[in-house]
């Protein structure tokens, strides 16, 4: 059984398109990285996953359920992080904390450690904090009664780069519990970092679904060197010069590449993989992918 699975998901506002045939499934215990450009229809999965709004056709499952028709049961089991966090803005943090733990049961003990992680001012009241500090609020709240399934919405956006390692190391202890985390994101270095698999939605489709290894090793590799010289090698694609040197693609085999570039004289010399972001730009790019 998959924690999620999506098929065929249609749905229009009226006229206007919000998913037009959207399939992925997520596995137990996996990071699943959910991208794609503004307006692709994320929101609108996320939502309809939540049973906040009710899809056309297709099917919406979250661990076996229909997402409408058990709303409240899939609520207890899964953790949600909306992209901006609003919770009453005169209560304290901790009165925020009091009041989400009557709703849910939760474990003090496991509270007090999340609030210690994130580095959390219980005193102070949500309408108080900053942009980046409200949304470690977010971040508590979906977290606090430890669910089995957690739905994050940019969750590291608008946080300094120290609290965005830890949470990001959170996310991979949970997975190391078992849990599973659906992360929508346009940060891709964070999806690169912690997710197994990636779905990558446009104009309302999700166009590829893949773990994260094969999209990267499907790729090719990038060659950027200082100072500039003509490089000629089968397998090379896109050959570009830079302020300094030059750069290009290239598919095969390493051995024949070292070869050629053992003749040349470098200051410096990188062979590197692809970015995620790199592969998702040409993914968005080039024609075929568009649908
Ligand atoms: N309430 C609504 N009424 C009409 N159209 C809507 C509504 N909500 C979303 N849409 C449209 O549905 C499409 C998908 O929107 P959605 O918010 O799901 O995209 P998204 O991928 O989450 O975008 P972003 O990254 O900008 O948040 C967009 O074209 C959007 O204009």
């Amino acid at each position: 059984m998959h924690v999620i699975e999506i098929n065929d998901l249609k749905k229009y506002y009226g006229n206007k398109r919000g998913l037009e045939k959207a399939s992925l499934y997520v596995n137990k215990g996996e990071i699943y990285g959910f991208i794609g450009p503004n307006g692709a229809g994320k929101t609108t999965l996320i939502r309809i996953l939540l049973g906040l709004l009710p899809k056309d056709t297709g099917v919406a499952r979250v661990l076996g359920m229909d997402c409408k028709m058990a709303e409240s049961k899939i609520h207890e089991q899964i953790g949600y992080m909306p992209s901006e966090a609003a919770f009453f803005p005169e209560y304290k943090v901790k009165e925020l904390i009091a009041f989400y733990s009557a709703i849910r049961p939760t474990n003090p003990a496991y509270v007090q450690k999340l609030v210690e992680t994130l580095d959390i001012d219980v005193e102070k009241t949500f309408q108080a904090l900053s942009f980046g500090n409200k949304k470690k609020i977010g971040i508590l709240i979906a977290l606090m009664h430890e669910p089995e399934l957690l739905i994050l919405d940019e969750p590291t956006t608008g946080l300094d780069p120290l609290i965005q390692k830890q949470f990001l190391g959170l996310l991979l202890e949970l997975k190391k519990q078992g849990k599973t985390i659906f992360l929508s994101s346009h940060v891709l270095s964070d999806i690169q970092k912690v997710c197994d698999r990636v779905g990558l939605i446009k104009n309302g489709v999700v166009i590829l679904e893949n773990d994260m290894h094969i999209l990267k090793k499907e790729e090719h590799k990038i060659v950027e060197f200082t100072p500039y010289q003509a490089i000629q090698i089968d397998g090379m694609t896109d050959f570009q010069t830079t302020t300094s040197g030059g750069t290009f693609k290239y598919r095969g085999q390493m051995k024949p590449l070292l070869q050629v570039l053992s003749q040349c004289e470098f200051t410096d010399l990188v062979i590197r993989d692809v970015t995620l972001e790199e592969i998702f730009l040409s993914y968005y790019e080039s024609e075929h992918a568009h649908v």
